[in-house]
């Protein structure tokens, strides 16, 4: 395994004057057309805040278990709340982490003749027990919605577009945080992964020995900031047919792209796969991923690159198995489908059987 050092910009340059952004964003542009991956310091938000955010998700997985499940994912036709391990899986396989899923807090639409990604709007589940969980992730949720605009548009220059390209498209943004724990696969703590519960054609529930922290995958919207507790390793990015690790660096987020930023550069900028492996017993790890995507009946036109630039798009991705939709709603359902099988079953069942048909 290489050693990988992901590139470090530092957010604060656009603040410093033309000569400094215009280098921040040569490196932005850089760093995603190369690797897709890179660290951002800079970016304001306090140790403080940080402090209070770990504290809140290590308070929420020492809930009760009861508490927990009662607002398990499975109870929400929009794939918001707890998810158990065991409960997701990434290409067919089973995740060994679980996770608080918060999204918009919205009213359900009910519209049977809707788009099939308008059962991804609705309520979030928030625990009884804590409700301070609430307010740090209001403030989280504002803090990086600042900085996902602000680096938006220096890409969107970086890009030769114009400044508010993205700002135009976007309409009211799809949020998603995760607040993810992943437990050692060796805890002998019951991690109550789902009682058996095998979607059609699947076996029996795995056991943890075959499962992974998180499996392989690229992100599906635009772009996602990803905060990881200090010291826990574990991310690890594909490079040239290879993982590499990427270990957190204090201070700083781990920011990729996903494939719609991929899409509409058309293979310029990389959405590149990454996974986390379980950590070893003692250990466990907390991430907060949020994930910063557009209104889900949004489509981001194609960018009219520089001939420079053009030049050096690679095309998307064509991978049968994955096909990625320019309509960010299709992209989202589609990824959630995939990663919550029970949830799809119990409330989606027209969808997966379409799919399944097409
Ligand atoms: O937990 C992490 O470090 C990464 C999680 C991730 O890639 C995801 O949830 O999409
Ligand atoms: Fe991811």
């Amino acid at each position: 395994m290489s050693d990988l050092t992901l590139p470090v910009l530092d957010l604060s340059l656009l603040d410093q004057g033309p000569d400094a952004a215009a280098r921040f964003r040569d490196e932005l542009r850089a760093a995603t057309h190369d690797v897709g991956f890179f660290y951002l310091t800079g970016t304001g938000v306090s140790p403080e805040l940080e402090a209070r955010l770990l504290q809140a998700a290590k308070d929420f997985f020492a809930l009760p278990e009861a508490d927990k499940l009662a607002i398990e994912n499975v109870t929400s036709p929009h794939f918001r709340g707890y998810t158990r391990v065991g409960g997701e899986r990434t290409q067919g396989r089973v995740d060994w982490r679980e996770q608080i899923d918060i999204g918009p807090e919205r009213e359900a639409i009910t519209d049977p003749d809707g788009p099939g990604y308008n059962r991804l709007v609705g309520p979030n589940l928030w625990p009884a027990a804590q409700p301070e969980l609430k307010d740090v992730v209001s403030e989280w949720h504002d803090r990086l919605t600042g900085i996902a605009r602000k680096l938006l548009r220096a890409w969107a220059l970086a890009l030769g577009a114009e400044e508010q390209y993205f700002d135009r498209h976007f309409g009211d943004p799809q949020t998603l945080i995760k607040i993810v724990r992943y437990p050692s696969k060796d805890d002998p703590t019951p991690q109550s992964p789902r009682p058996l519960h095998a979607a059609p054609g699947r076996d029996a529930e795995p056991p943890a020995a075959w499962a992974q922290g998180v499996g392989a995958h690229k992100d599906s919207g635009v772009l996602t900031l990803l905060w990881v507790e200090p010291g826990k390793g574990g991310l690890q990015v594909e490079r040239d047919g290879e993982w590499v690790d990427a270990p957190p660096v204090p201070g700083a987020f781990v920011v990729n792209i996903g494939e719609l930023l991929e899409y509409a550069t058309q293979g310029y900028l990389t959405a590149t796969n990454h996974r986390v492996i379980s950590p070893t017993f003692p250990d466990e790890r907390i991430s907060v991923p949020f994930f910063f995507n557009p209104a889900l009946d949004a489509r981001l036109p194609t960018i009219d690159l520089p001939a420079d630039l053009a030049a050096e798009a690679r095309g998307v991705s064509q991978d049968p198995t994955n096909p990625i939709h320019a309509t960010y709603g299709e992209n989202a359902l589609k990824s959630r489908l995939r990663a919550h099988p029970d949830v799809a079953e119990r409330w989606h069942p027209d969808l997966v059987a379409a799919r399944t048909a097409s």
